[in-house]
């Protein structure tokens, strides 16, 4: 791997992941593409893939020009489909030459009471976000973890208070976060460790977007009840994925880590308001990249 830029600068050493191959699913932007960076930065060869071919392409130019790592490939897929995921996974073992880390990240859903939800959108919401992530572990047991080991990170979303207005997405990542444990225990004996990281809220340009004008006016309201004071950035999620695919975490499986600077600790009921501060800022490593947080 060529070194001579890279601008990004993770909290880990930079050869961990030398001799790694690595696919993320929604690699093109948002927390998906920081954790491809970090993971480029750290020595992996790195897939990622999402359903936009042009973006994807774009992404992978982007990553290897921050990184400095020659070996980063867009490739289109989508995880709803049987047929894309086992291209992706044919290609990526063939442009990599293996797969030691899969990063399950593309998903997302949309806001709607169920009173509203059709069932066309709700079967939507389960194939990004369940359906999708299950064939992709399927696909890269079989085609190569089975064989070799590897370890595997799910990206979830907070489900364990129901999800209202998001019931679509409550339940897959329920789901989600039952398969992670299923799997830890069923793939330990082939050398596979799968575990989860569960964000709290990431704001970002492209989270923006999907969510349009009216979220960004509940933002400051949100913000004041989150103990940090503020959002979380894309590498502070990306930091601990790396940790869970790292040896560091040889001991975890099964295992969740939420990112969400104590958000979820605080429920409707408690009497204790977070005093205003900004003791906490975020983490951050590319100057490139403006988060609103
Ligand atoms: C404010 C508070 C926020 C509070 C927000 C707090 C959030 C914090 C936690 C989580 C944050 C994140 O995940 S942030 C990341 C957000 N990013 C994403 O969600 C990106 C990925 N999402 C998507 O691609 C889409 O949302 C998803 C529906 C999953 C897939 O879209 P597709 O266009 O591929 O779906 P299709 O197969 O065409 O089918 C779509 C059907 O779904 C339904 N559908 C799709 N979009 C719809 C919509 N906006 N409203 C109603 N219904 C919709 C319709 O029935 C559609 O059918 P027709 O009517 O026939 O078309
Ligand atoms: N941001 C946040 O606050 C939180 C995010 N999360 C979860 O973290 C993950 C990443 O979120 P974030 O970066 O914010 O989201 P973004 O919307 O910014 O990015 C989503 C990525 O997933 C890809 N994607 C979506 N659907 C598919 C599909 N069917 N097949 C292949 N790729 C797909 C998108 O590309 P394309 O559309 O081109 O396919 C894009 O690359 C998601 O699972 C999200 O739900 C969880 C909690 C909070």
């Amino acid at each position: 791997m060529s070194k001579s830029v890279n601008l990004a600068s993770s909290v880990f050493r930079t050869d961990i992941f030398s001799n790694k191959c690595s696919i993320v699913t929604g690699g093109s932007k948002g927390i998906g593409k920081a954790i491809a960076i970090e993971l480029a930065s750290l020595g992996s060869k790195v897939v990622i893939a999402s359903r936009n071919s042009k973006e994807i392409q774009e992404s992978a130019e982007s990553i290897k020009s921050i990184t400095g790592n020659e070996h980063i490939y867009g490739i289109e897929c989508d995880i709803r489909k049987e047929e894309s995921v086992k291209n992706l996974v044919k290609s990526s073992i063939d442009k990599l030459g293996g797969i030691n880390f899969l990063v399950n990240n593309a998903g997302g859903q949309f806001p709607c009471p169920v009173e509203n939800m059709t069932i066309k959108g709700w079967k939507a919401v389960i194939e990004n976000n369940l359906h999708g992530p299950f064939i992709m572990c399927k696909e890269v047991f079989d085609s190569y973890m089975k064989e070799n080991g590897g370890s595997i990170v799910n990206i979830l979303a907070e489900f364990k208070r129901g999800f209202p207005l998001m019931a679509h997405t409550g339940a897959a990542r329920s789901g989600m976060d039952n398969l992670t444990k299923t799997l830890s225990m069923e793939w330990a004996s082939y050398g596979i460790r799968v575990n989860a990281v569960i964000p709290g809220t990431i704001v970002h340009k492209s989270m923006i977007k999907h969510y349009g004008e009216k979220f960004t006016s509940v933002l400051d309201i949100l913000r004041k009840k989150i103990p940090v004071q503020r959002y979380g950035t894309c590498e502070e999620v990306s930091g601990a994925v790396c940790f869970l695919l790292s040896d560091a975490a040889s001991f975890m499986t099964g295992g969740s880590i939420i990112v969400d600077g104590g958000q979820t600790l605080i429920t409707p009921t408690s009497l204790f308001n977070v005093p205003e501060h900004s003791k906490l800022p975020a983490f951050q490593w590319l100057n490139n990249v403006k988060s609103k947080i």
